[in-house]
Formats: C-alpha cells, structure tokens, sequence
C-alpha cells in the first residue's frame, strides 16, 4: 500500500454531554485505525450513531470542543492534537470536507458563483469557478444561483466543488449521495471515483449501500459498530465476512 496521506491510530473520542443536569461523557470513537491512501476510494459504513460523522469530525479537525481524544489523527504529515491552531491551515488546503448537508453548508444570501469565487480566494486555488464547475459536471449557470434554487444533486456537485478548490490530498464526503436518485448517485460516485484517479485519498460515509455497490470505485470499506472498526475488506470480501453485522449491509432484502 501507498503511503497513507491520512492515518487515525488507536483513536478513542469522548464527547461532553450532559444527563440528568450533570456533566458527562460518552465514548464516541473506541480504539479505530483506519489509513486513507493517495489515489484510492474508502467507504465508511455502519449502523446510525455508530460514529461515522465523529471520525469524519476527527480527520477535519472539527470534533466538538472540550472532546477528550487518545491516540492519533496524522494528515499530511502533521499529527494534530483535537484543538490544533494547525487545523486552520490544513483544512481546506490539505483535507476538503463535503458537509452532509450541502444546501445548508452554503449561505442562503448569496449566490453560488459569489460564494465560491470567495472560497478560491481565501485557498488561493488556480481554478476559477467556472472551472471548478467544468471540473464537477455543474452547469456554469449554475453560479448565477442561490443555494435554495440548486437541486439536490446540484447542491452535492457544488459542495464537491468547494471541498476541491485547493486540490487537497484527502477528500471526506460525509453521506455525499443521500436523497439522490439512483442515477444521479452513481454520476456523485463517478465524480469521487475521478478525484481519487487524480490522486486524492477519498473518504465516502455513506448509508447508499446500492449506489456503493453499483459504483465499484472502493478499494476498500471500513464497517463500523458502536464506535469501532469492525471490518475493512474489499466489497466481496465484506459480502462474505462471518460477522452477520458486518456482511448484512451487503445482503438484499428478498
Ligand atoms: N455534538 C454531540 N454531542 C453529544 N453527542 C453527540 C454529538 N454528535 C454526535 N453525538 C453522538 O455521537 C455518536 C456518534 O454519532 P455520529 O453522528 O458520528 O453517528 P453516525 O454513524 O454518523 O450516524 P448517522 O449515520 O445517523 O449519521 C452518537 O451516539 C451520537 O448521539
């Protein structure tokens, strides 16, 4: 394998909550180890509240304040502790998010072309964002809109968009398919697909299992259960795991 260009290693998360009017914690993330290399796609499945969103949180550097973490969270070569100043400058330039809400990611009050015209400023990217629509199969129209008149899968290309206007090394698109038609999914998938060929490290939550399927873009897919990693095969190999929890993802419903 490449050299991972993002790594988590015995990563445990313990979140601040409050219950019963007293503080409290709860593990979030228990012990997980997962590599993200140069060029490949990972899926990142599992159960609802098993933590999908929370390690997305930790590779971002955008984990609730006050968390208490234990291990490691290594992107391009920094390892950074929960409320790293670091995190400022990687994120954007060296790791893109795609929210997994992207209508709400964007303000309302200004256009699409508005807003990322002030995201490529703000990273310095080369592209304009005429290009970056070329380059995420948006209409370049599409730039003259707010965010409330995009449909849904515009709304996910443009959020692609902004997750790449510094070409960052590792891509993490949270639930990037998510009340997408089945064709419009796949064209998402595709888009990924072509990041990671053009050498990003990918990471793709997601609750699409057809879409994931359908695609074959993974290299690998990382189950996860109640805060740990329980599996990271290749689809067949994940299909056919042992574990009921594990290869159920990958069982139609007859
Ligand atoms: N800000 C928060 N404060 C307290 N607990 C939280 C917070 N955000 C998430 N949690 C808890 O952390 C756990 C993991 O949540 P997370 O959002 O990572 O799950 P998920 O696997 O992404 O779920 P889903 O598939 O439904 O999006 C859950 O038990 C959730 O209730």
């Amino acid at each position: 394998m490449t050299e991972p260009i993002a790594r988590v290693t015995g990563l445990t998360v313990d979140i601040a909550t409050r219950r019963d009017r007293r503080a409290d914690t709860v593990r979030v993330l228990d012990d997980v180890d997962l590599c993200l290399a140069a060029g490949s796609v990972t899926a990142l499945i599992g159960e609802s509240g098993c933590g999908k969103s929370m390690l997305a949180a930790a590779l971002t550097g955008l984990l609730p304040p006050g968390s208490r973490v234990g291990g490691t969270v290594t992107v391009a070569g920094e390892t950074l502790g929960v409320d790293d100043p670091r995190w400022r400058a990687l994120r954007g330039r060296h790791i893109g998010l795609v929210p997994q809400s992207p209508m709400t990611s964007f303000t309302p009050v200004r256009t699409l072309g508005g807003q990322l015209s002030e995201v490529v400023d703000v990273l310095g990217g080369s592209r304009t964002p005429a290009e970056l629509c070329a380059d995420v199969g948006l209409p370049v129209d599409a730039l003259d809109c707010y965010p409330h008149e995009l449909s849904g899968g515009m709304a996910q290309r443009a959020a692609v968009a902004a997750a790449i206007v510094a070409e960052p090394a590792v891509i993490v698109a949270d639930e990037p398919t998510s009340a997408l038609d089945p064709k419009r999914a796949q064209a998402i998938w595709a888009l990924l697909g072509s990041l990671a060929e053009r050498g990003a490290a990918v990471l793709v939550i997601t609750h699409d299992m057809d879409a994931l399927t359908e695609a074959r873009v993974c290299r690998s897919i990382a189950v996860m259960r109640a805060g740990r990693i329980v599996a990271e095969q290749d689809l067949q190999a994940c299909a056919e795991h042992p574990d009921d929890y594990v290869a159920a993802f990958f069982t139609p419903i007859r």
